[in-house]
């Protein structure tokens, strides 16, 4: 796949090609808010370029103390990223047909009702970026006979259970460790309502098996793990504060937040399921032109709509039909698009749609080796440019030197540097370092940062060669 990433100060003058991928990323949430992902490559520490190894989260507790709800919680605050949950209890040992017989008297609360070796092997696959096939338990046969489950490695791990802590190589593999604190007696009665309504037993049932099981390993095997926790939570799921803080911690370990705490004119629109479904349409190397059209279309659109958002505005006053005064905002409309040809082509529609009449120009610059492997070779401007503001149009932002091409043109014309707003679906943070240091005035709008370039100066991971997708040219 040839991802080794490349230092920003390397790509300068280097690059004869940007704006290809490879790598095809998809995220699932099935009914249990179990992930199933195809492969991805991991997060970017503290704005540099280094793939590295996926964060691990341990989180233990009690049954019913509320631990796959805190890890939802956690996954739904980093719905943009890529999170996988594995559950301790998939690791569960089937039952035999004798032990079948004897149901009740069989200990699921005792570390040795788990095959902890094997979980262990998959969460070890996991961290060194290796896809796993995961049991899947069955709660009312008590068998493991369904097919497994494939996981692929992410940038975030969660292994949740009630005791993920107990065996020392499992917990030495965790970045972090969380320990759900709730009352004994409200997981008794979450676990009554649980096992009654899930998995068919009856009342007696449970509580025999809570006196006589779960209580005493709680105490035995459970209690004790609590001080290996970083992070105790009381309440469970009703604790936001420490779920916030949590996810805080998580994002500074992951440098999310790093490019827009460094360059505060990078704007990265808020990830919801939506963007993050669309993206992974367009992603994917088996969509087709017809729907790649679709959703690049429509991601296309925020971009552009959160790019108008930016522009200056001047309060207004108007009155309703109902006699009341509005005060609301005129933005700007001293505005034009340049497209960089061919792609940036493709969001001159969404442009359109939302500024009627606006000009559109356009910038064509050439790819080749030597004198930075870039030549401006077209262009067609409006004459007026240096009094507007310039939506650049370009749906991926590389190495940056096209871009910086483009807005070396647009200053030369006279557009003014903070005037300029530059509009794409993906940003490499090499292409980010390198307008944002040379450019600190423009503002950039994307949907997404991708992980880095790999070896061919390729964006990983990426969504190919985009003009060609959208234009539907891939197969010429
Ligand atoms: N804070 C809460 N308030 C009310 N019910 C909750 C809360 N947290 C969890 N539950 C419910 O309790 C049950 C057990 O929660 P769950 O998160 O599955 O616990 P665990 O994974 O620790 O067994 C579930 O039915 C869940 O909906
Ligand atoms: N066949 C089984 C397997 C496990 N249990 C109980 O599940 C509890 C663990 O799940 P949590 O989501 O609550 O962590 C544990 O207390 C086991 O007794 C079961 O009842 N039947
Ligand atoms: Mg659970």
């Amino acid at each position: 796949m040839g991802s080794n990433p490349k230092p920003a100060e390397d790509l300068m003058g280097r690059s004869n090609g940007v704006h290809f991928s490879g790598l095809v990323s998809r995220d699932e949430l099935d009914k249990n808010g179990h992930r199933e992902e195809l492969p991805t490559t991991s997060a970017l520490e503290n704005g540099h370029k280094e793939l590295r190894e996926p964060f691990v989260i341990g989180v233990g507790g009690g049954a019913s103390s509320g631990k796959t709800t805190v890890c939802n919680m956690i996954i739904e605050q980093l719905r943009d990223q890529r999170v996988v949950l594995v559950n301790q209890e998939s690791f569960y040992y089937g039952l035999s047909d004798e032990e079948l017989t004897r149901v009740n008297e069989y200990n699921f609360d005792h570390p040795g009702a788990f095959d902890t070796e094997y979980l262990l092997t998959c969460m070890e696959n996991l961290k060194h970026g290796k896809s796993v096939d995961m049991p899947n338990y069955d709660f009312k046969t008590y068998k493991n006979v369904l097919p497994p489950r494939k996981v692929n490695p992410s940038d975030v791990i969660i292994l949740e259970g009630i005791l993920v802590f107990h065996d020392p190589r499992v917990r030495d593999l965790m970045s972090m460790k969380i320990f759900v604190d709730t009352d004994a007696d409200v997981r008794l009665a979450r676990r009554i309502k649980r096992d009654t309504a899930e998995k068919d037993r009856d009342i007696k049932t449970v509580l025999d098996q809570y006196s006589k099981f779960v209580k005493p390993a709680f105490e035995d095997f459970i209690l004790p793990t609590k001080k290996y926790a970083d992070i105790i939570i009381p309440r469970g799921g009703d604790n936001h504060v420490a779920i916030d803080l949590i996810v805080q911690h998580i994002r500074t370990k992951l440098g999310q937040h790093d490019l827009c705490k460094i360059y505060p004119n990078l704007y990265v629109i808020q990830s919801t399921f939506q963007i993050r479904g669309m993206h992974t349409i367009i992603r994917d190397a088996k969509t087709t032109t017809h729907d790649f059209i679709f959703y690049a279309d429509r991601l296309i659109r925020l971009v552009v709509e959160h790019g108008l958002g930016i522009l200056p505005f001047k309060e207004k006053q108007v009155i309703t039909p109902t006699g009341a005064v509005y005060t609301g905002v005129d933005f700007s409309k001293r505005l034009c698009g340049i497209s960089v040809i061919r792609s940036g082509e493709s969001m001159e529609n969404a442009l359109r749609a939302c500024c009627k009449g606006i000009k559109i120009g356009k910038i064509l610059i050439h790819r080749s080796e030597g004198d930075n492997g870039q030549q401006l070779i077209y262009h067609n401007l409006p004459k007026d440019i240096s009094n507007r503001h310039v939506l650049l149009l370009d749906p991926i932002l590389g190495t940056g030197n096209t871009a910086v091409q483009a807005i070396n043109l647009l200053l030369k014309k006279g557009v003014q540097e903070s005037n300029i707003i530059f509009l794409n679906l993906i940003s490499a943070p090499q292409g980010v370092h390198v307008v944002c240091k040379k450019f600190p005035r423009i503002k950039i709008v994307t949907s997404e940062i991708e992980l880095g370039l790999n070896d061919e100066y390729r964006v990983i991971p990426g969504m190919g060669e985009f003009g060609d997708r959208y234009f539907g040219t891939d197969d010429c």
